[in-house]
């Protein structure tokens, strides 16, 4: 625009002809003093900067530098201009308006000289900026958004052919801007949506201004990728739609992490096998499946046998990466379309979709079977384990997910309870499964109903030919089902949480019961009972076995608790602090079933114990194992060495008690001597002596 200066003829004061135009001009006209007052303005530029009139303005702005623009230096370089050029031109500056408020000018002047060269005044014209000025800033924000963005952001014209696109749409893609504007926008992974769907998508933000959802592109290079994309279309003057703006997020992170979420919701963190739930949801489709195919489907039931004593005799670590292996292994054993699930535990569940009967399913039974004849070597320890499998087919045992699954649980039951690797499910055993919840509810009266009864078996000094203890053991007489083994209700006590109140129990009964023989005169070293892995971990045992000492006015020596391997494993400082504040009572500790856990010798010296139990497993091949002969050696030497007393249980025969004393166990336990007995029975002992025992040697 060029400069708009009034002409240098016009006197100073004397605006001749153009007074009117000087009066009604649309642009602040004025004319000031070099050193910044006003000598006259117009009514337009009072207008600009907010003044009621030209007289208010030139009042009230004496110092135009400091009075009028934001940054005085602005003044004193329009004033080096002036002097230099004699004319500014399009001068941009920021002044205050009368309220304060803050108003972009664009300034056109010259300085006015005299004839002689004399500077006699500034005048020129004003035009008020602001507006411009926003709508550049808010242009120049909107660039600058539009480039740092983290969305793609992609400008079509109403043909779709791309206009701009900014920096983080090259860099979500690999297209540059030059590649593609002019082109279509090709920006869509149609082979993912389909061109029905898109062109619904473009139709739908034509007609309502805007679409936004989720969506493919497809990077340069092909890959599609997912987008959450809002697509705006924007109107022209002429009806309908100019442009198209694209805005496109890359969600394939977010994907992954809901795929991650749903990964976990649905699989085992430790071994990545899928968990209970979905094997319930797959079984049940596998089911579907087979029903309609009229086919068979077999579900094999798995746990490691022992696993828990693995767990507490190496910890959490090793039991946890010895569930990872397995998992390994297993599905090294089945092909891909089977299922293969931790249901929570050591307890694994494979899925054959299509079998033909039994034998199909015991194929793969004796698959998994081999997989676990090599040992499972975790931080450099070879550890051999076992599993024991129960196998339920659909439709012959059961027909929906939740039956067939607990039937083949049934048969896992089964299998372990009678030492075998694997047992197909048959009616029986449902009938065992029920026995079994039956028990648990029975033992919950049984304590109140005063079911339970003490037997009594002879601890015997071979050598010398006498009773050298005693130990408890429970009997439970069930008005039904008659005599039920502890081996058996003792395992569904610990589960149901009823162990506890059983052990108190028979700790009580046999305190009374060793201070009636004694008050008969009937007089024995020692009475053992047997403690739970619950009862060993109460922190208040030595208070309760305090308390039953002191009941039956009993020394505190006369009593012998039996603890096994496995209950100083899991945490050998605890463990070795119950048994020292035990033993610091007075009370002696054996170590029973010793040799079947997994006792660490390092360890064992610690435990403040008196005796090691020698498990009856190695004593029921004696004399002719020499496998075993050989362990009872060891155990014994190990016992003198560490300075522990040795006893031995189980034993039957004359040939068993021949061997044992000779390796230098005197004291032994079993059938051969006496089995267990009830009080009356055992006192008659006490006072007759046992049938037989002879003291050998003095
Ligand atoms: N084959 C054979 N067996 C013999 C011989 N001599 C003794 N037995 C049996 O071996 C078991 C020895 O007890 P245990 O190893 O502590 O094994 C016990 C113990 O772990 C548990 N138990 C028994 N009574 C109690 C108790 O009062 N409290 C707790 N917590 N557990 C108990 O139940 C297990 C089984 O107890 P029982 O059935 O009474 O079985 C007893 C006993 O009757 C023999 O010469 N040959």
């Amino acid at each position: 625009m060029p400069p708009r200066v009034l002409p240098s003829t016009v006197a100073e004061d004397d605006f001749g002809g153009y007074r009117s135009l000087f009066e009604n001009a649309v642009e602040g006209i004025y004319r000031t003093t070099p050193a910044g007052r006003y000598l006259d303005a117009n009514p337009a530029l009072a207008r600009i900067y907010g003044y009621d009139g030209p007289a208010e303005l030139m009042a009230a702005l004496t110092d135009i530098a400091h009075d009028l623009y934001v940054n005085p230096a602005d003044r004193d370089r329009f004033r080096e201009i002036l002097e230099r050029d004699s004319v500014v031109r399009n001068f941009e500056a920021r002044v205050y308006g009368k309220n304060r408020d803050i108003i972009w000018i664009a300034e056109n002047a010259r300085a006015v000289r005299g004839s002689d060269g004399r500077l006699l005044c500034y005048e020129g014209t004003v035009q008020d900026i602001t507006e411009r000025k926003r709508a550049e800033e808010s242009l120049r924000l909107a660039a600058a958004v539009f480039e740092t963005v983290g969305e793609a952001i992609v400008v079509t014209d109403a043909r779709r052919h791309v206009v701009a696109v900014n920096a983080a749409f090259e860099r979500m893609t690999g297209w540059n801007g030059a590649e593609v504007i002019g082109q279509p926008c090709d920006l869509f992974a149609i082979e993912m949506i389909g061109f029905a769907e898109m062109n619904e998508v473009w139709r739908l933000a034509t007609t309502s201004g805007l679409w936004s959802g989720e969506s493919w592109a497809r990077r340069k290079d092909g890959d599609p990728f997912p987008i959450a994309l809002a697509l705006s279309a924007i109107a022209g003057e002429e009806s309908g739609a100019d442009r198209y703006v694209l805005l496109v997020r890359d969600i394939t992170s977010h994907r992954r992490d809901e795929q991650r979420i749903r990964f976990h919701a649905s699989h085992d963190s430790l071994t990545k096998l899928v968990n209970r739930r979905t094997v319930m949801e797959s079984l049940a489709d596998c089911l579907e499946r087979a029903e309609r195919g009229g086919e068979r489907l077999a579900v094999l039931y798995l746990d490691v046998n022992r696993f828990k004593d693995i767990n507490d005799s190496f910890g959490h670590a090793v039991g946890d990466e010895l569930l990872r292996q397995v998992a390994s292994r297993l599905k090294a054993c089945v092909r891909a379309s089977d299922i293969i699930g931790r249901l929570g535990g050591d307890e694994f569940v494979v899925v054959l979709p299509s079998v033909a009967d039994h034998s199909t399913a015991e194929v793969c039974v004796s698959k998994v079977l081999y997989a676990f004849a090599e040992p499972f070597v975790i931080n450099e320890l070879e550890l051999f384990s076992s599993t024991s499998i129960g196998v339920a087919l659909f439709p012959d045992d059961a027909e929906n997910a939740e039956s067939l699954l607990s039937r083949a649980d049934a048969a896992m039951y089964h299998a372990k309870r009678n030492g075998h690797a694997f047992s197909c499910f048959d009616a029986d055993m449902d009938r065992q499964v029920a026995d079994r919840v039956n028990l648990e509810n029975d033992l919950r009266h049984a304590l109140a109903d005063g079911q339970f009864s003490l037997a009594f078996q002879p601890k015997v000094d071979f050598h010398k030919g006498c009773i050298v203890g005693a130990e408890a053991l429970i009997r439970w007489r069930h008005p039904e089902r008659g005599q039920v083994s502890p081996a058996l209700f003792i395992p569904v006590a610990e589960r149901a949480g009823l162990i506890g109140a059983i052990d108190d129990w028979v700790l009580g009964q046999a305190c009374d019961q060793m201070a009636q023989w004694r008050a008969m005169g009937l007089d024995i070293p020692a009475i053992s009972v047997n403690l739970s892995p619950a009862q060993f971990h109460d922190g208040r045992l030595k208070d309760k076995v305090k308390a039953a000492l002191a009941r039956a006015h009993l020394p505190t020596h006369l009593l012998e608790l039996e603890i096994t391997e496995t209950m100083m494993a899991s945490d050998v400082d605890r463990a070795i602090e119950i048994l020292s504040q035990l033993t610091a009572l007075g009370i002696k500790v054996s170590l029973d079933d010793f040799g079947t856990g997994y006792s660490s010798l390092a360890y064992l010296k610690l435990f403040p114990v008196s005796a090691l139990k020698i498990d009856r497993t190695f004593v029921d091949d004696l004399p002719d194992d020499a496998k075993d002969g050989a362990i009872i050696a060891s155990v014994v030497a190990l016992a003198r060495n560490l300075g522990f007393a040795v006893i031995a249980e189980g034993v039957e025969t004359q040939g068993q008690a021949d061997f044992l004393a000779e390796q230098g166990c005197a004291v032994m336990q079993g059938y051969l001597f006496s089995r267990p007995v009830d009080a009356d029975a055992f006192a008659h002992l006490l006072a007759h002596g046992l049938p037989g025992l002879k003291p050998r040697w003095s």
